[in-house]
């Protein structure tokens, strides 16, 4: 998909030998898999100015500098959870698109894990319940609280090698890498969730709402996605996220198809409800409009966005950064691939620091969203080697 997606790119590198070996992207400075494939970028030849972006919009701003750039260029990067926060968008120098199965090299080989700072949160406890009264009192019906937990190693984090395991485990995800200019940190992450897809103009989006962990035993993993399917709470959650996303792409897209049902779809360690929604985007419009018009969800942010948004700001410890916003990348045809960011975790050193959020609602119950986090940060956790046995589905 993505070498049709960048067939008129130039500066490809086709790996498609199977005895070749296992190209070294160590020094890469973005990595995108999804559907077996992985743009892989190097370097960096410009950077987005975010004096631009306010001037003109994130989204004019970012099809404007691809504009700008040789043939077969894309733009990649990170926008951050809080709209009116700076994004990371750049320029690679080039790019590769490679299939997966010829980069798997790193094996389980990752540093080894010597602390784990944060797995029993009781301040996410009391904010869950302060938002669950605030949510009582009414002018907000549901917000997402995240918490973080740090991972420390014997050495420093190889963001390739935990891709590579990311990979691994979920490869129907999206795993992503970011190099980011200071601090020497990566991004790194699998995300199960397409806020925007373009191909040919057409667009497609896979919000998820509703989740449960999955389980060891096969029945009781079955049942458990049986009872998510049904779950009342969870449908209407979902219903909402849809029907918000329906709204918003109502701007930048027509023709929209919704399906009336969800589905269920299985990550290695969650079950989701997730509604793939199509729609034909307008012409002279990217994948990056189409994500920004739908971003910060109801799954990530809560409703009403302005509302629940300011209740995070209070209740949350920490700013979010760029966890629970969008990463990918673009073509300069528009077409291109943003998924929100999460199940993720910010590598400097020899730490980790991972991010994980549950949706609460009048209903809710804290202990119960502590352990949904809990259950959406193993991703993560498996990836990184802390109980990595839990990762063989
Ligand atoms: C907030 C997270 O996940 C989001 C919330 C979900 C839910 O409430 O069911 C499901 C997927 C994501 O949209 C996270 O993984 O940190």
């Amino acid at each position: 998909m993505k070498t049709q997606l960048l067939e008129s790119h130039h500066e490809v590198i086709a790996n498609e030998d199977p005895s070749a070996p296992a190209p070294r992207t160590e020094a890469a400075t973005f990595r995108f898999a999804s559907y077996g494939r992985a743009l892989i970028g190097h370097g960096t030849k410009a950077i987005l100015d975010v004096e631009r972006a306010r001037r003109l919009g994130l989204g004019p701003a970012a099809r404007q500098l691809l504009a700008e750039q040789p043939q077969g260029s894309i733009l990649a990067g990170v926008v951050p959870f809080d709209r009116s926060a700076d994004p990371y968008l750049f320029v690679p120098q080039n790019v590769e698109d490679l299939p997966m199965r010829g980069l798997m090299h790193y094996g389980n080989d990752t540093s080894t894990v010597t602390e784990v700072v944060g797995e029993y949160n009781p301040t996410f406890i009391c904010a869950a319940g302060a938002a669950i009264d605030q949510i009582k009192t009414g002018g907000v019906e549901k917000v997402v609280l995240a918490r973080s937990l740090e991972v420390f190693a014997d050495e420093d984090w190889k963001p390739e090698a935990v891709w590579q395991q990311l990979y691994q485990q979920n490869p129907a995800g999206h795993s992503f890498t970011i190099s980011l200019p200071q601090d020497e940190t990566s991004i790194v992450g699998n995300s199960p969730e397409l806020i925007a897809g373009v191909r040919r103009g057409q667009l497609t989006s896979h919000p998820l709402a509703g989740s449960a962990p999955r389980l060891a035993n096969r029945t009781e993993d079955q049942m458990a996605a049986a009872v998510l399917a049904g779950s009342a709470k969870n449908l209407a959650e979902h219903a909402f996220v849809v029907q918000h996303i329906s709204q918003a792409l109502r701007s930048v897209a027509k023709d929209l198809i919704v399906p009336s049902l969800p589905d269920l779809l299985p990550t290695g360690q969650m079950w989701h409800l997730g509604t793939l929604i199509r729609a034909s985007l307008y012409k002279g419009l990217g994948s990056l409009d189409a994500a920004l018009a739908i971003h910060p969800t109801p799954a990530i942010c809560g409703s009403p966005t302005a509302v629940a948004q300011a209740l995070i700001s209070e209740l949350e410890p920490e700013d979010r950064g760029f966890y629970g916003g969008l990463v990918g990348w673009m073509n300069q045809d528009g077409e291109g691939e943003w998924a929100l960011l999460l199940r993720s975790a910010m590598l400097t050193g020899n730490r980790a620091k991972l991010h994980a959020g549950a949706g609460i609602v009048a209903d809710s119950d804290p202990f119960d969203e502590h352990s949904e986090t809990a259950a959406k940060f193993r991703t993560m956790l498996c990836a990184l080697g802390v109980d990595r046995e839990g990762s063989n589905r």
